[in-house]
């Protein structure tokens, strides 16, 4: 393949390729878009796209390029489209957040007028204009919003599945559901869930909210329980999560409260499966974008629940809508305030904002935290970052803050961290060199160290090495710990069907004293997962991927939650520190948290709401 470095306007000098440049590859960019690869706006793959898709679409106009490389660049962030009116003033707040002097005058193009920048994007052979313009063009411009066309047809799909299924209002036996309500919900303190139970008996679509510990699980299978009478018997309920992680631990919680409900209910409820939304949908080999289950070949469920909705992204929502059966009910299930997807989209944000209150039930009432961490998520979750910084230096048992002088904490400031890894690594070995898979993986979920970055000095890569040499430094290493050493803990980093371990699955390796290992190198270690009280045993020569997990980045530690958690935040400067990705850190802790950073980078999170840019939001 040619590189568009021959043409007349063609301004990218490289080598030719053969698929996607890789973005750290420094491209001599110049002309139009040459400012904003320098300011960080686009890296020169942003451009390169463009200007290719500009190449073969016949567009030589450089503003279009702009338009189109910032689309790009809008997914690659997490966003799905572009806005063209909010662009400079985005584009100067994300870079300004890092240096107020860099993105404040870059070359916006003029926006209005006959000869501006929207309408040359509308007029261009690449771009189909609104709703209703070609569907043949690799852009799409809707309201200013510039999208990849892909994307937009996401959007559209979603948009149309919830419009019509928040239209559709099913008849319910409201004696019978007042009664069922009443029965799974006697007290009058729990209104939200029995309202959570009343909406998804009257409509194809419920989004049930909530922070941690506001029963959300819990309401999920009384709901499911409710159902059974008012729309049952016998639905087919499937549940699902965009994690392997997540959907067992709704497998775990969801079945834990079946069990405890009336005989009747129970028994109409039977036993409930949780998957992963990818196995839900069928895996077809070779592609992550399309699967077994779609539009012409449905998912044979009458009730669909995601949980941990905030982490799917807009094309899986959209191959998920597109595959359920047009008269089943859908239930998502998340708390909005969290991080969204890795990849494109804010779905479940977008969805609460758009219904208005329309089939959307917001839990409030927490159940687990009595006590200050309750406050300080609230306070974050409310951007307050002024409370934020006082509920953090207040302290208590449960909240505690070691503000840093500076960017990076000294050694002095890092003892408290320290003393953590080290106890919870001493129960962790101790246990595992004693053979006691119960007590190893409670000692796994004790103490979990949380970061922004995964590479870096503020990254995972180097804090789970210094917690290695910490652990070790005080468990000290033994001459025949061989190449698994009892006490290591370990993530899954890939789903793995034989030894039935999901991507981000956590295990410790553990001494096996009555077992012989079926070669040498894993003679005589299991490595255990799952539930404390049932661990399941793997030896190590059948693991898939994994690594060493001392510390993990808030994004894999989402869906977990930990009996104390530990929160390193990156300097104020970086542009991962999010009041999304603090929230999400701090309501992984069961017990306590302990925040290390400085007040600037508490202010730098708290203050910066992640802003992606959707039009799933404005659509409803
Ligand atoms: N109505 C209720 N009355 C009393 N306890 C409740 C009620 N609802 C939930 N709980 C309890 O509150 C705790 C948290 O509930 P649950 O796990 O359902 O919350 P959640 O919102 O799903 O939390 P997370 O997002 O952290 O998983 C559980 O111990 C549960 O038994």
């Amino acid at each position: 393949m040619s590189t568009s470095s021959g043409e007349a306007r063609g301004v990218v000098s490289a080598p030719a390729w053969d698929g996607d440049p890789d973005p750290r590859v420094p491209w001599r960019v110049d002309g139009l878009l040459a400012p904003f690869v320098a300011a960080g706006a686009l890296v020169s793959a942003d451009v390169h796209v463009a200007r290719r898709l500009g190449a073969i679409g016949g567009e030589p106009d450089e503003r279009v390029h702009l338009a189109v490389a910032l689309a790009v660049a809008s997914v690659r962030s997490g966003s799905v489209c572009v806005d063209l009116t909010s662009a400079p003033a985005a584009v100067a707040a994300d870079l300004g957040d890092r240096d107020p002097d860099v993105g404040a005058d870059l070359p916006w193009p003029a926006l209005d007028g006959a000869d501006g920048w929207r309408a040359a994007v509308r007029r261009s052979p690449l771009v189909a204009d609104g709703p209703h313009g070609p569907d043949d063009r690799p852009v799409r411009l809707v309201d200013d919003r510039v999208y990849l066309d892909r994307y937009w047809r996401d959007e559209l799909a979603v948009r149309r599945e919830v419009e019509a299924r928040v239209r559709a209002t099913l008849p319910v036996d409201l004696s019978s559901l007042d009664d069922v309500v009443r029965r799974l919900f006697p007290d009058d303190a729990d209104e939200q869930q029995r309202e959570a139970v009343r909406v998804a008996s009257g409509s194809l679509l419920t989004v049930l909210t909530g922070g941690p510990g506001t029963g959300k699980t819990t309401t999920v299978a009384r709901l499911v329980a409710a159902l059974q009478v008012v729309a049952g018997p016998d639905l087919r309920v499937a549940l699902a999560a965009p994690t392997g992680k997540a959907a067992s631990r709704l497998h775990e919680s969801v079945n834990a409260e079946v069990a405890g409900l009336p005989d009747a209910d129970r028994d109409r409820v039977g036993t409930l499966a949780a998957s992963t939304l990818h196995r839900l949908l069928g895996r077809r080999p070779g592609s992550s974008t399309r699967f077994r289950h779609d539009r012409t070949r449905r998912l044979p469920y009458d009730v669909v629940v995601v949980d941990e909705s905030s982490m799917v992204s807009l094309p899986l929502m959209a191959r998920l809508v597109e595959a359920l059966r047009p008269e089943a009910r859908l239930v998502l299930v998340g708390d909005p305030d969290q991080l969204a997807s890795v990849e494109a989209g804010a779905v479940l944000g977008d969805l609460v904002e758009a219904l208005h209150g329309r089939a959307v039930v917001r839990l409030t009432r927490t159940h687990r935290f009595g006590h200050e961490l309750g406050g300080l998520a609230a306070a974050i979750r409310e951007g307050d970052a002024d409370r934020t910084l006082a509920l953090l230096r207040a302290g208590g048992t449960h909240v505690h803050l070691t503000e840093t002088a500076g960017d990076v904490a000294s050694p002095h400031e890092l003892a408290g961290l320290r003393r953590d890894l080290e106890d919870a690594g001493a129960a962790l070995v101790a246990a595992a060199r004693d053979g006691d898979a119960t007590g190893a993986l409670r000692a796994l979920g004790r103490h979990r160290l949380l970061l922004a970055h995964r590479e870096g000095p503020a990254g995972v890569a180097h804090w789970a090495a210094q917690a290695e040499a910490w652990v070790e430094g005080v468990t000290g290493g033994r001459p025949d710990d061989g190449p698994w050493p009892p006490g290591r803990p370990l993530l899954v980093t890939e789903n793995d069907a034989t030894s039935g371990l999901s991507n981000g699955d956590t295990g410790v390796v553990v001494r096996d004293l009555g077992g012989e290992g079926s070669d040498e190198s894993d003679a005589a270690v299991v490595v255990a997962f799952g539930d404390a009280e049932r661990p399941h045993l793997v030896r190590p020569h059948r693991l898939p991927a994994v690594q060493t997990v001392h510390a993990m980045t808030v994004h894999r530690g989402q869906g977990s939650q930990f009996t104390r958690v530990t929160v390193l935040l990156p300097p104020a400067t970086s542009p991962l520190l999010t009041r999304e990705l603090l929230y999400t850190a701090v309501t992984r802790a069961r017990d306590s948290v302990h925040v290390i950073g400085s007040e600037a980078a508490v202010r730098a999170a708290v203050e910066r709401p992640v802003r992606r840019a959707s039009g799933l939001r404005h659509a409803l």
